[in-house]
Order: structure tokens, then C-alpha cells, then sequence
């Protein structure tokens, strides 16, 4: 295919995402612009035989032509519903073989979801009708095989006559056997909306970038939850503003608040349907669209005709048609979440991995450092990801713990768990030649076998544990460097916190993207900047790199090159305390950074 702008003068003038009212698609004259997203751009457009009658015309911005097609495909065929946008036509412009790919629709006279709740206060009888209608029209959808997979209320308008939803965007959709459509773990999607085993996923397999994320109905599901829960409260049950890596946390890990908690109107059934579809295990949540309708109206049905009848919100007295949005509360997540099943090794698993660990821990002292498996993959370049900006958040991160919850690992205290020196001149890590591998990850397994019997105090303390390769070495960047230089940072050690909310002295870290605060000042750069990078967790030593600093006064970023340095021992990486498993690695909080040039292998 051409490039759009080798199409000739007339045509390298126009931009597709701002096309001017009069201007000609096809046969279809351009009215006014209904929206631009990241991938198309939507025209509000008349026929130009038929003027006056209004259609939505959606322009692919992107001359690789695979979303635009699927999406028609879907709505064409197999997502044909009465509560799904209908297309009415297709074409290219402004070439009709090589230009980009337009569709046009129905054009929903309505608000998104969001919108509507705010603007027209609807009743909570309305919110769970609307619910309820986009639960059915779900299942309907999923027992056909087809998945939105990018729901959010700017997706499901509420048409203004009857109050109907219509969900639009099937950009990310797909239908069983389609082929995949992004090169990342996840589908395209938005971070607050993402279910928590989502995001588990990409934390536990962030290094295997040629895995797909099973998508299934549970996460379409789980978005109609935060849809509701964002109409009825004013909010997002966790706040999308805040910096990714908490938000990923807070969506795995901690309970919302009830939506009753936020707005006291809402009706308790309608609170605890919301609450069901927002469970943080998918098999808690309704199973599917039908059974969250059931669940819905059941709310409805039981839960008496006046606390459904109010208005979702109160309006501002003397300013009709003005409401007030409830506060969102200053300490949302007071309740820990309970433990879901184990995300990561955790200490309950160790029990389980007793014996096991005792026959691994005999094994490698019969056998010695050389029978055991190497983990089958080495440091490439993608250990570092390429990040899409649309995923950017998701990549197999987690924070140190916080310090009102459990952890996946028990937080060390300093009387109990004083860190672990490694002697000075041992070689950091142990690795051993490969095996044949018997399982997708045996390295991990017999590692976190090895670990877990050792941390269950059995007599393997001097056993050589399998570990990764360290990463490759890897030269600071020019523009790092001269960061660097200006911040006035080159050359320092200094003092920084994983968690600077804790008063613990030790926080369980997780191999994968994770941040850092600065503690104290260091040339230009104040207290409490953010350090972004990746942390790797090796059996003696958490390493970690760190190219992105976020100044805590001017918020403004720069590239830096920043490694974990020890300043007992003066080496890079941190000793690991006891606790933890092949993942995770339980640390002191206030350890030092180094900026240097570049980072050794
Ligand atoms: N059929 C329609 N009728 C009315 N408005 C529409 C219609 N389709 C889309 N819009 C408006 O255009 C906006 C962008 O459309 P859409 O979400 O399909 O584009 P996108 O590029 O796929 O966006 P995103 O970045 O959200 O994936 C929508 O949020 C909505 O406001």
C-alpha cells in the first residue's frame, strides 16, 4: 500500500483527523466531528443524495488497515445486535483501493455513559436497566464467541430516545479464532478498566512478551462493573490519576470502596451487583452477561421501589440541573483485600512445597551445581521492554508492600530478619548448565522448590541455588549522560526508598518495572523524585536499573542511568533478606542508588 501522503498534493493537505464540515468522504459529506480516538477518527456525516439524514462516519487514522477491518467484520457479522452500533457502509478514501478504511454507522444521538449519569441524573432504576441491558447484549455477544475487550463508558452511548445503550468501538474486539492483534501481552485496553487477573498476567509473564493474555468474558465483565460503579459513584473504583505502578497494585490488590460507601443513595442490592462484577477472582464474579443481568435486576426487583426511584445524584440548590458529585474518600482502601488465590509464591505455598524441596535440596547437594537447570531464558534486549504508550503502565511491576496490608510475602521485621550480606568476592549468581526443559518454566519451579524448602529451615542453607543470568552490560545513552550532567548527579550515591509511605525496614519487592523514591537531595534533584527502571530479583542480590527520574518539584522527566549499589559491600545490587521466592525478594526499604555510565553486566 502507498503511503497515505504519496497520494498526490491534493490529499497530503487534508488530515483525517481534521476533516473540515463540507468536506466529501466517499459519498458521504462531513457535518461535524463526533470524536477522535487513538485510532480513528469519527464524522458526524449526511449522504450526499439524501441530505440532512445523520450517519457517523469512522476514518481509520492508520494506513496498516488490520484494526479498521476487524472492527467492520465484527460489526457486520458477528456482533449484529440491536444494543451494538450498525454499519451501513464501507470504503477507502481517498484512493477507493489504498486509502484508509472508513465505516459508517448508525449515529447515536446520546452521551457515554459517564456523561449521561451526570448530565441527566438519571434514576438508579434507569442505571440498573441500563446495566442490565449491557450485561444481556454481553452474553450474547460472548456465546457467539465475540469479546469487546476495551469497554468504558466513553463506549457505551445512551441513546437520548429510550434511554438505550449502544456500545460502540470494537476496535479491540475479537472473535474466536481471529488472529492476534497487537504485538503485547494484553489487547489494547485502558489500565483502570483492566481486570486484576489481567494484570496479574502481565506481572507474571511481563518476560515473555510472545504471550497472549487469555482474554475471556470474566474481563469484559469485570469493565461493565467499573462502568457502573463510575456512573452511580461520580468515580472509578480506583483512581485512573494516580502514578500506573499503585494503580496496578491497588487493582489487584485492595477492595473498593462500596459505591453505597461513596453515594449513600445507592441502592444496597444495586452496590453489592456492582461489587459482584468488580470480585477480584473472575470465577466470583457472575459467570456470564445473563447471570449478571439476573443479578442486576435482582437488585432491582428486591430492593424496593423508592431507593430506586431517587436520582442518582443530589443537584446543587439553586442551581437546578447542577449536581453534586460525591467526595471521593481520603482513605479509600482502609480494608485490607483478603488474600486471593496465590498470585506469586507465597508463604502459604511453601508448606506445599515441602518434600519437594527437600528431594531438590538433596539433589543439589548429591549432584552439584551442575545438573540444574539454567532458567530457559536469557537477558535479550525485551527483559527491558519496549513499551506501548497504551500499555505503558502494565508491565509486569508491583511496588514494595504497604504497610497496612499483607503482602504476598511476609514483610520482614529488623529483629527477625536482619539482611543477608553476601561475602564480599563471591560471585553474585550461581548458574548451572541446561537440562532438557520438561516443563514451559522448569528453571522457576526447581528455583522456587529450592527456595521454599530452604526458607522452611531445611539443611540446604549452603546449597547453590539455580538463578538467572545477570543482564547483559548495556552503555548509558548520550541524552542519559548529559541528564545526568545537568541534574548535576553524574558520579553520586545516594540514598533512596521503595516505599516512602512505610515505616517498615523491610518491603517485598517483585522482579519486573518498579519505581523508587529519592530520599534527601542530590544535586538538582530533590527529595521524593521517582526513579522508574526494572528491578531483577537474582537468589542472593535484587539488581536494579533505572533510566526514567521524575523530579518531585518541576515533575518533569529525564533519562538517567541509575543501578542498586550496596554500600557495605560496594556492589551493585542489594543482599535479599529472608523471605520471598524466585520473584520476589524481601529488602531492606532505604537502600542507595549509583549513577553511572554504564551498566556492568
Ligand atoms: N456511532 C457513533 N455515534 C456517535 N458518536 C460516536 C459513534 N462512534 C463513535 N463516536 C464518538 O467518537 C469517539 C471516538 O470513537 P471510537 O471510540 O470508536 O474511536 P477510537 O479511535 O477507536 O477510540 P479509542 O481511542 O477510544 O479506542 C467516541 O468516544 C464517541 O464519542
Amino acid at each position: 500500500m502507498r503511503p497515505y501522503g504519496s497520494m498526490g498534493p491534493e490529499v497530503a493537505q487534508v488530515f483525517p483527523a481534521a476533516l473540515q464540515p463540507g468536506a466529501v468522504v466517499g459519498c458521504w459529506r462531513v457535518v461535524g466531528t463526533l470524536g477522535v480516538g487513538g485510532y480513528g477518527a469519527v464524522y458526524r456525516v449526511e449522504p450526499l443524495d439524501a441530505p440532512g439524514r445523520s450517519f457517523a462516519l469512522k476514518l481509520s487514522l492508520h494506513p496498516d488497515p488490520a484494526r479498521a477491518l476487524r472492527e467492520m467484520a465484527l460489526l457486520l457479522d458477528r456482533a449484529c445486535h440491536p444494543n451494538v452500533v450498525r454499519v451501513h457502509a464501507t470504503g477507502r478514501w481517498p484512493d477507493p483501493v489504498e486509502g484508509l478504511p472508513y465505516f459508517v454507522m448508525d449515529c447515536v444521538e446520546g452521551m457515554a455513559l459517564h456523561a449521561w449519569a451526570e448530565t441527566v441524573n438519571p434514576t438508579f432504576r434507569q442505571v440498573a436497566m441500563v446495566g442490565g441491558s449491557v450485561a444481556m447484549t454481553l452474553g450474547v455477544l460472548h456465546a457467539r464467541g465475540v469479546l469487546h475487550r476495551d469497554l468504558k463508558p466513553e463506549h457505551l452511548l445512551i441513546r437520548t430516545r429510550g434511554q438505550v445503550p449502544v456500545l460502540i468501538d470494537f476496535g479491540a474486539g475479537d472473535q474466536a479464532g481471529a488472529l492476534t492483534l497487537t504485538t503485547t501481552t494484553l489487547p489494547p485496553g485502558t489500565l483502570h478498566l483492566r481486570s486484576p487477573e489481567a494484570i496479574r498476567f502481565q506481572q507474571r509473564h511481563w518476560r515473555q512478551p510472545e504471550l497472549r493474555y487469555p482474554y475471556s468474558a470474566a474481563d469484559d465483565l469485570y469493565a461493565l462493573g467499573v462502568c457502573l460503579y463510575r456512573a452511580v459513584t461520580g468515580h472509578y473504583p480506583f483512581p485512573p490519576d494516580q502514578e500506573p505502578e499503585l494503580l496496578s497494585v491497588a487493582i489487584t490488590e485492595r477492595l473498593p470502596p462500596s459505591p453505597r460507601d461513596i453515594n449513600p443513595q445507592v441502592p444496597e442490592p444495586l452496590s453489592r451487583a456492582i461489587l459482584k462484577l468488580l470480585e477480584k477472582e473472575p470465577e466470583q464474579r457472575p459467570r456470564t452477561g445473563e447471570a449478571a443481568h439476573a443479578e442486576l435486576m435482582r437488585g432491582l426487583l428486591s430492593g424496593g421501589a423508592t431507593a430506586f426511584e431517587a436520582h442518582l445524584f443530589d443537584e446543587i440548590p439553586g442551581k437546578p440541573n447542577q449536581i453534586r458529585r460525591p467526595a471521593w474518600p481520603s482513605q479509600p482502601y482502609l480494608t485490607p483485600a483478603p488474600r486471593p488465590a496465590p498470585v506469586t509464591a507465597t508463604p502459604r505455598r511453601f508448606p506445599a512445597w515441602g518434600w519437594v524441596g527437600v528431594v531438590m535440596c538433596l539433589g543439589l547437594l548429591l549432584a552439584g551445581p551442575g545438573t540444574w537447570e539454567v532458567l530457559p531464558r536469557g537477558w535479550t534486549r525485551h527483559t527491558t521492554p519496549e513499551v506501548p504508550e497504551r500499555v505503558s503502565a502494565l508491565l509486569g511491576h508491583k511496588l514494595a508492600s504497604e504497610p497496612d496490608r499483607p503482602h504476598s510475602v511476609p514483610v520482614a521485621t529488623p529483629a527477625t530478619a536482619a539482611p543477608v550480606v553476601a561475602p564480599k568476592g563471591e560471585p553474585a549468581l550461581v548458574t548451572t548448565k541446561p537440562p532438557v526443559p520438561p516443563s514451559p518454566k522448569p528453571g522457576r519451579t526447581l528455583k522456587a522448590a529450592a527456595i521454599a524448602s530452604c526458607v522452611a529451615g531445611m539443611a540446604c542453607a549452603s546449597a547453590p541455588l539455580v538463578d538467572r543470568p545477570t543482564p547483559p552490560a548495556e552503555d548509558c545513552p548520550e541524552d542519559a549522560k548529559a541528564a545526568m550532567n545537568a541534574l548535576k548527579i553524574t558520579g553520586y550515591t545516594w540514598a533512596a526508598v521503595f516505599d516512602p509511605n512505610t515505616r517498615a525496614d523491610f518491603v517485598t519487592v517483585r522482579e519486573g518495572r518498579a519505581a523508587l523514591y529519592t530520599h534527601g537531595s542530590q544535586g538538582r534533584v530533590r527529595h521524593n523524585s521517582m526513579l522508574t527502571g526494572t528491578l531483577y530479583v537474582g537468589n542472593k542480590r535484587v539488581y536494579g536499573r533505572f533510566t526514567q527520574l521524575r523530579e518531585s518539584r518541576t515533575g518533569e522527566t529525564f533519562p538517567v542511568c541509575l543501578q542498586l549499589w550496596f554500600l557495605d559491600d560496594r556492589t551493585r545490587g542489594i543482599p535479599r533478606s529472608e523471605g520471598g521466592d524466585e520473584d520476589t525478594a524481601v529488602v531492606p526499604n532505604l537502600i542507595s542508588v549509583e549513577s553511572i555510565w554504564r551498566f556492568d553486566a
